[in-house]
Formats: structure tokens, sequence, C-alpha cells
């Protein structure tokens, strides 16, 4: 039995085997050939398997996330099944009784080269395309297993250096008891999809893929970010028994399903969801989600090759709004950057790219696709009650321009009769210091403020996100962050404007009563987090909360106003 600790990122227990999803060695020793015709026989019998493979992931990525989001493994079937590339490696092979390895490898890579260095942007994504085809081909000569998250039929546990959000995508709910990383924070969007999918996760166990291996049996604990390799019989029933009582916690929770959210002392709060698509709005009804607090729409334009339609987006749209009836849905507009990238845009590999070309500084400078994006918002907005924000707003400048181009596409619409609602706050993320110390300047302008604690710690703290190793100073209570979430309440409410939060600090037992104090409007969170946030909430008084305000907002650390907290509201 070994013992590892890491991030608890999605809470719940689960129990089941081991399933590695890391990258093989593809490399091999380069030997001269007698029998050509084997070596083809080799190379067609792999082709054959990476054929029904992909056919697999292909269904599969369809069913799970949509029709667009397959198209990537149809380009890849056509690179399998392209004469002008297979026959090149088979020439080869007979030519220079070269192993097939070799002859793929070589071949490969010299189209690859080729596909690169072209002006056409579609041809470069060709690039991308053999690549990756290249490397499944390869693993299959080799006679190495090339994991995919969309091939796993068994229930396993995911073990992974660490997820891209699209891989997070691809897992099936039915399969996927769990997943364990070795790198990663809490509010990595793997992590944050995972609680989504209401899978248990860890990431940032440094070594889990070192210290397990395949069909390990694997215990993960996403409560107390504990997972536990080939358990002893004992903790096997031992956590049995605390996976049992956490799903009869959970229905104890579901009663407040359909409940308002009302402190001790009757005041009234609003817990909204964060989802990512449309198909998350199931988990937030049956969490109890009062509303949508942040819709991170950039998943619309990831996992696929071209950006989505102005159609498209109004269809992903509406369907969250209508599913949603009256209840508020705050949507954000494109987020791309940082650990969301868009390969297909080809922008410059950026040294720091959490402080680089991302979100508004993006759209702003690509008014095409922003406006696309406007356009479909706009246009869904008669189908609900609809909100808008930008991301990543560091000036008023930034926010004065993207309003402008909302007011003008809306203009825009009305002048072709197209009926657009005339009640949508414009709003604004704060996870900028800038715009948190100048809240009041901004109050006076926007409709609302959201604040993105995910980002706001990482950047006052210049503490990354995504990185384990300074994790320590990624400190949701350090008094900086509660001034400056502070800040942001008071100047709204001067202005008579409401402040949300929707970084993952609102669903957190130990922030939920500071930021109740502080004022905070709503809490948006991750949809498993609403209803042991609405039971919290249910016994804990404003009145007192607000009158700890000055005292601990004047404390030195975060760990001397934890303290506090807990032991006032014990
Ligand atoms: C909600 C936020 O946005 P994201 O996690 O998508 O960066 C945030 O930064 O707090
Ligand atoms: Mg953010």
């Amino acid at each position: 039995m070994k013992k590892l600790q890491g991030i608890a990122a999605s809470s719940g227990i689960a129990i089941a085997k081991a399933y590695q999803l890391v990258t093989p060695d593809l490399t091999f020793e380069k030997v001269t050939i007698d029998n050509p015709e084997k070596e083809i026989e080799r190379l067609d019998k792999a082709l054959e398997i990476s054929k029904i493979e992909l056919e697999k992931i292909k269904e599969h990525t369809k069913q799970a996330i949509g029709e667009e989001h397959a198209e990537i493994f149809s380009a890849h079937l056509l690179v399998l099944g392209d004469p002008e590339l297979i026959n090149p490696i088979k020439d080869k092979i007979k030519s220079d009784n070269t192993m097939a390895e070799a002859a793929l490898e070589e071949i490969a890579n010299m189209f690859i080269d080729m596909f690169k260095n072209m002006e056409n942007e579609y041809m470069r994504e060709r690039a991308a395309d053999i690549q990756d085809v290249t490397k499944r081909v390869m693993a299959h000569l080799l006679g190495v297993n090339f994991p995919n998250p969309a091939l796993i039929d068994e229930e396993v546990i995911v073990i992974a250096h660490d997820l891209t959000p699209s891989d997070t995508a691809q897992l099936n709910r039915d399969f996927v008891k769990g997943f364990v990383t070795d790198i990663g924070g809490r509010t990595s969007h793997s992590a944050i999809m995972a609680r989504s999918l209401e899978i248990p996760a860890i990431v940032g166990t440094k070594e889990i893929t070192e210290r397990s291996e395949e069909n390990d049996v694997i215990i993960v604990d996403g409560i107390e970010g504990t997972i536990i390799i080939n358990p002893t019989e004992e903790e096997l029933v031992a956590y049995r028994k605390k996976q049992e009582d956490f799903l009869k916690q959970k229905d104890e929770w579901a009663k407040l399903k359909n409940e308002p959210t009302f402190t001790k002392d009757k005041e009234q709060v609003e817990l909204a969801a964060n989802i990512g698509t449309p198909e998350d709005i199931e988990g937030v009804l049956n969490n109890g989600g009062e509303g949508v607090g942040l819709y991170r729409t950039e998943f619309l334009y990831m996992g696929k090759n071209v950006l989505p339609t102005e159609d498209e987006q109004y269809d992903a749209y509406k369907s969250v709004l209508e599913q949603m009836g009256d209840k508020p849905v705050v949507v954000r507009t494109l987020d791309i950057g940082g650990d969301k990238e868009l390969n297909y845009l080809d922008l410059p590999k950026e040294l720091n790219p959490f402080l680089g070309f991302r979100a508004i500084r993006f759209c702003l400078e690509n008014e095409d696709i922003f406006r696309t994006q406007l356009r479909a918002l706009l246009r869904a907005s008669v189908h609900g009650n609809l909100k808008i924000m930008f991301p990543m707003i560091a000036t008023l400048e930034e926010f004065r321009q993207a309003k402008a181009i909302f007011l003008d596409e809306k203009e825009a619409l009305q002048k072709e009769d197209v009926k657009v609602s005339d009640h949508i706050e414009v709003g604004i993320m704060v996870e900028i210091p800038s715009t948190a110390v100048t809240a009041k300047q901004f109050a006076k302008e926007v409709d609302f403020f959201s604040i993105g604690t995910n980002d706001l710690i990482q950047y006052t703290m210049a503490a990354d996100r995504m990185n384990e190793r300074v994790s320590y100073l990624y400190q949701p209570y350090h008094p900086a962050i509660l001034n400056l979430v502070n800040n942001v309440i008071e100047a709204a409410h001067h202005e008579g404007k409401w402040v949300g939060m929707c970084g993952e600090m609102a669903g957190d037992p130990i922030a939920i009563p500071i930021l109740l104090g502080l004022g905070l409007d709503e809490f948006s969170m991750s949809a498993t987090s609403i209803l042991p946030a609405r039971t919290q909430i249910s016994n804990l008084s404003k009145e007192k909360l607000a009158s700890y305000k000055d005292t601990f907002l004047s404390m030195g650390t975060a760990e001397e106003i934890e303290a506090f907290i807990k032991e006032k509201t014990e």
C-alpha cells in the first residue's frame, strides 16, 4: 500500500483500477530488414487498428460533446487513408529495405515539414493532424498501447501527468470513476471540469504517474486529496463506508434543492453555477442552481478545427437560456489564452501566456470574432434572462471599447428588424488587481461585477494557479485578496450595483462566511458545491459575520483569518 497526497479538486470517493493516460515511449532502434512484404503487412495492420480506434474515438466524441468536436478525428481518418502519404512509405520499405517504423517516421516528417511551412492556415493544421496520426500508427507498430480517454470501456481511475480541458471533455462518466494528475491546481480547467462532471479528482500529486502502474487498485479520496495505491482489505472497507456516507450526505443536501438561499437572519443571497457547455445545465438544475453565474464560452471554440459559426453559437446560448427559464444566465465572452489554447488560430507561443495576449485583449484585436459572438448572444437574448460579461478587463478603456462594440451590434441587428432583449445587463469580471483597486471608477459604468478569484489570486500573489510548487502562495484568505474583494463590493453597492463571485473561492466553505460578512450578493460555483453551500449558509448570520469584517480585514496573515473565522462559525 502506498499513500500519496495531492490537491483535492473534485469531491467524492472513487475506487477502481488505474488506467495510465501517458504517451508511451515511441523511440526505436533502426535495423535493415530482409522481408519488405512482411514489413508492409505490419504497416497495414497498424493502419487498420488505428483506423478502428479513430472511428471509435470519433463516435464517442460526437456522442459526448457534439458533432463539431468530432471533426478533428474525421481529419485524422482522412490522413490515415491518404495514398499520397501511405504509398511513399510502402515504396520506401520496398526500395531501401527499411523497417516500417523508420519509413513511417521519415515520410511523415517530410510531409509535416512541408505543411508546417505553408502560407495557408488550413494546410498548416494538416501538419498537426499527420503528427497525431503518425504517433498512433507508430505505437501500434511498436506494439505499445496508445491510450485515449475516449477508448476507455471499463471502470477505471485515469492517471495522467496532466489532462488538457479537451482530454477531460472526452472522459466518459460511466467508466471513468476518478482521475489523478501529477500537475495542476484546484483552479486549473481540468479540475473545474471534473467538478461539473461530478468525477472525484485529485491534482498536483507531483508523482502519481511514477508511483502507480497500470491496473493497480486506486482509491481516490477527492474530499481529503488522498490517494491510496493497492489498499489493504481494511482500507477498502473503510473507504467503501466513506463513499456510502458521502452519498447519504448528498441525499441530505438534495432536500434543499428547490429552496431559495437564506441566512439564519433571513438575508437572501443567490447561489448560481459555473458551466462550460449547454449539457452542464442538467447538473445545475439537479443541484438546485438559482442561475448561471458564469458560462465559460471558450469550450465552444475548443477541441475543433475551426471557429464556431454565429448560428452554432446562437443554438448553444439559446439552449442554455431556455433550459434556465427566467433564471439569470451570465455569459462570459471568449476568454481564450492561459491554459485554454486554440491551436487553429496559430497564435505565437508566449513566454508567459497568463499575462499575454488573451481574453478581451484578443477579442478587441480580432473584432470580427468578437462581433460574431456578440451577435449570437444578442439574437439569443430573447430566449431568457441574459447578462453579458467581459473577461480580463484591466482598464476602463477596454470596457468602454467592448461595450461600444456590443451597442453597435445591437443597433445593427435592430435595424435589420431582428428582435433583441432590451434588458441585457453588461458587466465585467474583476480578475486583475488594477480593476479591483479602481472598482469605484468602474462601478459608475458597469451594470455588475463578477469577481474571478481564480485569476485575481494568481495575479495579486504572483503565483501561477497551475503550478503546484507555488500553491502555498495561492491564498484565497490572504488579507490582500479580502481587501480587494471588499473594495469591489463597497464600490458596487455605493452605486447600487450587484456583485457576484465566479472564482472557485465562492464555493469554498471557509470563504463563504467571510464573503457573506463582506456583503457578496451572488455566489457562483461548481454545481456540486451549491447544496452544501446552501446548507451552510442557512446556519450563518450575515449580521454577525458583517460585524467581524473590520477585524479580519486588518489581520496580517491568511492563517490568522482562517483560524478566526473557524472559531467564530463553529
Ligand atoms: C472564473 C474565473 O475565470 P477562469 O477560471 O475561466 O479563468 C476566474 O479567473 O476566477
Ligand atoms: Mg479568469
